[in-house]
């Protein structure tokens, strides 16, 4: 039996991994993006079913048990995020390729699972000061948030080699062609 194929976008946050995602989305439909599913709050304009599945914490709780996830971990100040099983099988059923953008403790262990159908890409910032600049002018974090995403960039960028590719986001355009040029090469 051949294996669904998945592709894994990690990063540390602020490095353009969403960024990326959502334009091989717009370019490739035989890709689909695989909406986790979240205990934080919905920011701006993210819509449930869309940007993720925002679930209360016991409704969290309730899928662990009942072993929903691919993959879950707590990524930020108490939050949960997780891939739900559920979501992957009704991607392959759509025929698509799931597009997984997850944190790299997540991306480490669903590659162990899927690693015989997986491509895994590492999105690497140029620098750690890239990634202050650009997730404040985001504008989505708190001083403290912030801070948070880069204390634990300097420990994700450290797992960089354990993933099949690094691709550095310094121009966008070059990093996007260069994701691309290796998705396409994956999916054939
Ligand atoms: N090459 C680039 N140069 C400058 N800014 C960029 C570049 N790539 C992305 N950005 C900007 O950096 C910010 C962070 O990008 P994005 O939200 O895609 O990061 P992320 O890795 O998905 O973060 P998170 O894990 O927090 O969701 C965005 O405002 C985006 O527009
Ligand atoms: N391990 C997982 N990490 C996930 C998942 N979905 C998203 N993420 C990562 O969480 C952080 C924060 O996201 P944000 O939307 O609050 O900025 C980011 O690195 C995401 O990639 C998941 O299902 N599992």
């Amino acid at each position: 039996m051949s294996l669904e194929k998945i592709i894994i976008i990690t990063a540390p946050s602020g490095a353009g991994k969403t960024t990326i995602v959502k334009k091989l989305l717009a370019e490739m439909p035989q890709l689909a993006f695989s909406i986790s599913a979240s205990t934080r709050q919905p920011r701006g304009n993210e819509v449930h079913g869309k940007d993720y599945y925002f679930l209360s914490t016991d409704e969290f709780h309730q899928k662990i048990e009942e072993h929903a996830f691919a993959e879950y971990e707590m990524v930020y100040a108490g939050k949960y995020y997780g891939t739900l099983k559920s979501e992957l099988q009704r991607i392959w059923d759509n025929q698509q390729v799931p597009l997984v953008d997850i944190d790299v403790k997540g991306a480490l262990s669903i590659k162990e699972t899927y690693h015989q159908a997986a491509l895994s890409i590492f999105i690497e910032p140029p620098s750690l000061e890239a990634l202050r600049v650009r997730l404040s002018e985001r504008g989505t974090e708190t001083k403290d948030s912030l801070e948070e995403r880069l204390a634990k960039a300097r420990y994700e960028l450290s797992f960089s080699h354990e993933f099949d590719e690094i691709v550095v986001n310094d121009e966008l355009e070059k990093a996007y062609a260069a994701v691309k040029a290796l998705v396409l090469a994956f999916i054939g």
